[in-house]
């Protein structure tokens, strides 16, 4: 039986939750029937040439944007979001950069968009946690490897690039920092082609957090090494290597006709061209690593 405080409580909170019920059925962003027409005049606006492409059945490559908010000043991270788009295009696919803009998902960029978010200090890092939050304020965010992956799952993009994906930090049995990227990896089905994960990251427990969430980690080449984004080898192995597109494009296949709902990781280790100045870098970050503990 329930005491006559309780049960006020209760009522109490039974209106709040009709009152936000009857609030979202009649807002812009609620529930609505599923379509990709329906969603660009709700949550998301698709930009036409990827829209397109999509309808079509042509090959659409997603881009995050947190590389580009917070990863790199500007305007060298313009250029950089403008030469990766290119080398999408070059190789026959539509590049589709999603980022927030006043409360939207956009999927895929118009050149004044990029230019507008490449410029913006006030833009938010939009992982999974962030998405109703800056939607909700109509606020402007780069979008991480985990809300991209969400986006481009929606609108159907199966395939999406990024530099290195979110991990498993060191001291991690204390602190607690997992990238939201790993969990979202378990349950999107979206393949992420990336060069690994950061080396400042435990790139064992990352790997094996991936495994717990059943996410398959390829290596693109002839060996299983996984990378470690500025080098070829991060000491730890994949679970099985790729050695054609073909290949790759039968994994990601396979992945999806399973209807699991995982991701898939599919780490491209860094060209051998890059590798020297790569080294170099990696040399630094494991001198800062030892100097900070
Ligand atoms: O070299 C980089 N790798 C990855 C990121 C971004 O950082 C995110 C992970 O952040 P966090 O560890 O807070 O989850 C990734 O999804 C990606 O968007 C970055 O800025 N720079």
């Amino acid at each position: 039986m329930l005491n006559v405080f309780t049960r006020q409580k209760i009522l109490k909170q039974a209106k709040s939750l009709r009152r936000i019920a009857r609030l979202i059925s009649r807002s812009p962003l609620g529930p609505g029937p599923a379509g990709l027409n329906n969603l660009q005049d709700r949550l998301f606006q698709v930009y036409p040439e990827v829209a397109e492409a999509i309808v079509s059945k042509r090959p659409v490559v997603a881009l995050e944007s947190t590389i580009i908010t917070h990863g790199m000043p500007y305007p060298e991270n313009l250029r950089v979001a403008k030469e990766v788009e290119k080398i999408v295009k070059n190789n026959g696919a539509i590049p589709a950069t999603v980022a927030i803009m006043s409360g939207k998902i956009h999927v895929g960029l118009s050149e004044e968009n990029l230019e507008r978010l490449a410029q913006d200090t006030n833009a938010v890092k939009t992982s999974r946690r962030d998405l109703p939050y800056v939607i909700s304020k109509g606020l402007s965010g780069g979008t991480t490897v985990s809300s991209t992956m969400i986006a481009a799952n929606v609108t159907g993009i199966p395939v999406f690039v990024t530099g290195g994906i979110g991990g498993v930090h060191r001291r991690a049995e204390s602190t607690f920092d997992i990238s939201a990227d790993l969990t979202e990896l378990g349950k999107t089905p979206v393949a992420v082609i990336c060069a690994g994960a950061k080396s400042i990251l435990d790139i064992e427990l990352t790997l094996e957090y991936l495994e717990t969430q059943g996410v398959l980690v390829a290596t693109y080449g002839d060996s299983l090494d996984f990378p470690a984004f500025f080098t070829s080898k991060s000491g730890f192995k994949s679970v099985c290597n790729i050695q054609s597109p073909e290949e790759a494009a039968n994994l990601i296949d396979a992945n999806l006709s399973l209807k699991s709902n995982s991701g898939i990781v599919l780490a491209v280790p860094i060209s051998e061209d890059e590798a020297a100045s790569g080294e170099i870098i990696e040399k630094a970050i494991q001198k800062a690593l030892k100097e900070a503990r």
